[in-house]
């Protein structure tokens, strides 16, 4: 089997996965309360932010020092439009613990200059070596935005969606025609640089690219593969998206 650097952790169910999940998470943030967190979007990773906005609420863990930096972010979109990440990450987490807001970074779509923005979140993806980075997985093997054929060492980046980001997406928005073509995105060398990898899947669609990315050859096609290399990466599954694997 491939993946042999990678910790897996199949689940009964969500509930169950969310549960040691974010008891994990609160655990690193009370004993390195500066945490550098890389976070992501889409509607995996839903139910974690809520578990640590109610364990804010009733247990008071604080976000004073911690910083954020988000994977992507849309491009044509205001930082307020309903579906932008900015919105997305603001209403299911930021709003609701005491993080600083301006320790939140999330690459911006809607700038003048898309190669300044591209140039200001590199450095800050330089300056600053993240902890723990959080990965969903996209039906194609993307993880970000990084579509199939990205290169292993890419940075961030503006890059074009394919039709199968876009449809799948499209949940999203009220048609087709709204989801945006476009998305910056850190690259998949700076997702390697973090410290710890975490990805999480579920669902019975997803089975079919967690096992390629698993137990497959490493290959651009299926980007997230590449994980396969990292010294540090657990992946947390439910059983339907642990369905396909071979060793259960
Ligand atoms: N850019 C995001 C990814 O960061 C996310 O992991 C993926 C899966 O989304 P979901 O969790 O909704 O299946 O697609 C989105 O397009």
């Amino acid at each position: 089997m491939k993946g042999n650097n990678m910790k897996i952790y199949i689940f009964d169910n969500s509930e169950a996965l969310f549960e040691r999940l974010s008891s994990f998470y609160i655990k690193e943030i009370k004993s390195n309360p500066s945490l550098k967190l890389g976070l992501a979007t889409g509607g995996t990773p839903v139910p974690l932010y809520a578990k640590l906005v109610a364990d804010h609420k009733l247990n008071g863990t604080s976000y004073q020092n911690v910083k954020t930096f988000n994977l992507d972010e849309y491009i044509g979109i205001n930082e307020n439009h309903e579906q932008s990440y900015r919105t997305f990450m603001n209403s299911n987490l930021f709003n609701h613990i005491d993080i600083k807001m301006s320790n939140t970074n999330i690459p911006r779509g809607n700038t003048k200059d898309n190669y300044e923005e591209i140039r200001i979140y590199n450095k800050i993806l330089e300056e600053n070596v993240i902890d723990i980075q959080l990965l969903g997985i996209g039906t194609n093997g993307h993880i970000g935005f990084n579509e199939p054929d990205s290169q292993f060492d890419s940075k961030t980046r503006i890059v074009s969606l394919s039709k199968e980001t876009r449809y799948s997406n499209e949940r999203f928005f009220k048609s087709i025609d709204e989801v945006p073509t476009h998305a910056i995105t850190m690259g998949i060398g700076s997702i390697m640089n973090a410290k710890k990898i975490i990805l999480v899947a579920t669902g019975n669609n997803k089975a079919s690219i967690i096992k390629k990315m698993i137990e497959e050859n490493i290959t651009k096609n299926v980007p997230a593969s590449i994980l396969q290399t990292h010294d540090d990466v657990v992946i947390y599954l439910d059983k339907e998206a642990a369905s396909l694997l071979s060793v259960k």
